[in-house]
This record gives C-alpha cells, structure tokens and sequence, in this order.
C-alpha cells in the first residue's frame, strides 16, 4: 500500500506508440516518449503543450484506459491498468468535452447514482454533496436534466460528479474550455479551495494560459511525445529569456524615454504620460529601469506586466525546431 509520503505520480520511462495508417502501409506514431516524473501529494501541476504533443495519452496511460509501450507508472500506489477499480476510488477525473453524468436524468439523480457507484454513507454523501451544491453553485438546476443544461453549468455538474468521492488526485482534461470568462474564474477558484481545504492534487491540461497562471505551481511542458520543461511558469518563462514590461504613468507629458539601461521602448499614450519599456530580468531589475525613470520624470503609477505564456510556449518550441 502507498504511504502518504510517496509520490501521488510516478512514471518512469513511460511511452506509448500507435500504429496508424500511411498510405498503403503504417507507421509508429511515438505519443509519449521516456517521460519521467513525480509528482507529490498536494501539488497543482499544468500538463502543457501543443495539439498532439502526448498529453491525453499520458492522462490516459495514468488513469488505466491505455496500457503503455514502455516503461512504468504507478497512480496514488497503484498499477492503473490493473488496480483500475481502486484507482478509481482514488482519482477523479474531469474531460471538459466528455460527460460523465446521465443526459436524461437530473443533476441530483445522477450524484445520487454516482454516490452509489463509490459506496459513501449516506452521511457521507449528505455532507459532500452539501457542500459541492454550495461551492460550485449547483441548486438552481440540480432538479434539471443535463442535457438541458449552458456547459458552464455542465462543468460544475461534472467537476461535482468526478470530486463527489473527495478523490486525492483530480484529473482535469481542458476543464475550462468553451466557457465564458466568469465560469471559467468560478470554476478556477473551486479548484483553488478544493486544493487548499482538502490538500488535493491536481494536473491539469489545458491551453487556456489563464488556467495554469491562476492554478499551478508547477508546469511540465511536452513537446512531441517528450517533456521539455519541469519547473514554475516564472521559471520557464526565464528560460526563454521572455521580456517584462514596465509600464509608467508619469505626472506629466515626457518625450519617449530612449536612453533607459538595460530596456527597448515599447510605445507611449498621451503624449508620452504614459511610456511602456521592455526589459530582460536577467540582464537588469525593475528597481534599476524605475530609478532611471525617475531621473526623468515624476512617475505616478507603475505596473509590471509579465509575459504572455502562450508566447513564451511558443518560443520554447522554437528554440527546439
Ligand atoms: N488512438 C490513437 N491512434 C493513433 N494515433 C493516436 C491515437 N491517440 C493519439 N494518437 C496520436 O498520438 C499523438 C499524441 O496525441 P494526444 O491526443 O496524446 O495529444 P494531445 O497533446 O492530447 O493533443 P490535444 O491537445 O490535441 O488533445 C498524436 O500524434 C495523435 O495523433
């Protein structure tokens, strides 16, 4: 049996291959390559990268629907192919573009079944379902069919559906996509009091940027089968040498600011009230560019704008081709 100081994720040289059609004959497509990870209890990991690069295979490959090619994995202590039942009991998992719920029958019918499926008391399936009702502001259609349902409120059904059971891992497959920017940040911060209140786990793929700044500390990065990255997003950010941006309110109209160390202006507003300059963390600070600023003109109001990680996911791939 896993103890809870093993690691909640461990693969070791996993890969997958499919054989798939070309032209008259077929080749090996190699989904996942050598990917070796661990990830512990508690963490809140993004799985990123382009269409393709191997991340459903290896959401698979964890959860026991694909058996691997090569290699190991172990989820929560177990064999996932073969412990698929307990794993179950263990791991939740959400596709945003699959239902796990019954079309026909109402929210609460099929957190009722689902409850069953996993075996809670039913003091235990009062209290959880209270509380995911409330959390994820379920009530006002618990009593409708799904099929009925906006997807945003499909998703909340279904992030209830696959926590119902208080897994210690939750596995989400694009949770956020197609909804609107107020579901999405509902939805973003469940997941950050899920994670806090019961010390969840969660790996996420997703291509919405927005999920892994607001949810993950960790991100691993795969590009074609392989994983590039292990490390925070500031971190993969520095790798690229990605460029921040100062942004200035100055008390008053200033011609543009051309002569600042370390930085490359990027367009002012107003006449020059307000200046944007572009700087590489690694080469100055932003106390350094401010202080030269301010030998210039009466700055009002500062912001740092970080980069955009979809821009900075590109570069890494770039700087791999
Ligand atoms: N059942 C399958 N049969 C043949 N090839 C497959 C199968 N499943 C995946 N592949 C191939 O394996 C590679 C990885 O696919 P996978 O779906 O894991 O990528 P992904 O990172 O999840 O992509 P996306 O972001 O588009 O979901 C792709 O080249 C894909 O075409």
């Amino acid at each position: 049996m896993s103890d809870s100081t093993d690691p909640i994720i461990r693969t070791e040289a996993l890969g997958r291959d499919f054989r798939v059609r070309d032209g008259l004959g077929r080749r090996t497509v190699v989904a996942v390559d050598d990917l070796s990870v661990e990830i512990t209890a508690g963490e809140a990991v993004g799985y990123i990268g382009a269409n393709g690069a191997g991340k459903s295979t290896t959401i698979k490959m964890l959860t026991g629907i694909l058996v691997p090619t090569r290699g190991s994995v172990t989820t929560c202590g177990l064999r996932p192919v073969p412990d698929r039942r307990r794993l179950a009991r263990e791991v939740g998992v959400v596709f945003g573009q699959r239902t796990q719920l019954w079309w026909d029958l109402p929210v609460s019918e099929s957190l009722r079944i689902l409850a069953a499926i996993h075996s809670l008391s039913p003091a235990a399936e009062r209290d959880r379902t209270d509380e995911l009702v409330e959390r994820l502001e379920l009530e006002e259609f618990l009593a409708t069919p799904v099929r009925q349902l906006s997807l945003g409120q499909r998703m909340r059904a279904e992030v209830a559906a696959a926590l119902l059971h208080s897994p210690r891992l939750v596995i989400l497959d694009e949770p956020t996509i197609g909804l609107d920017v107020l579901s999405k940040q509902r939805l973003r911060e469940f997941l950050v009091s899920e994670r806090r209140e019961h010390g969840t786990t969660l790996l996420l793929t997703t291509h919405d940027m927005g999920d892994v700044e607001r949810l993950c500390d960790r991100i691993l990065l795969v590009d074609r089968g392989s994983l590039v990255f292990d490390g925070t997003l500031a971190g993969l950010s520095a790798t690229v040498g990605a460029e921040r941006v100062m942004v200035v309110d100055l008390a008053a109209p200033t011609p543009d600011l051309l002569e600042v160390e370390g930085t490359v202006h990027r367009g002012s507003e107003g006449g020059g009230l307000r200046q944007r300059l572009g700087f590489d963390p690694g080469t100055t600070t932003a106390s350094r560019v401010l202080a030269q600023v301010a030998e210039h003109a009466e700055v009002v109001d500062l912001a740092i704008e970080e980069p955009d990680v979809e821009d900075v996911v590109r570069r890494v791939y770039a700087s791999r081709r």
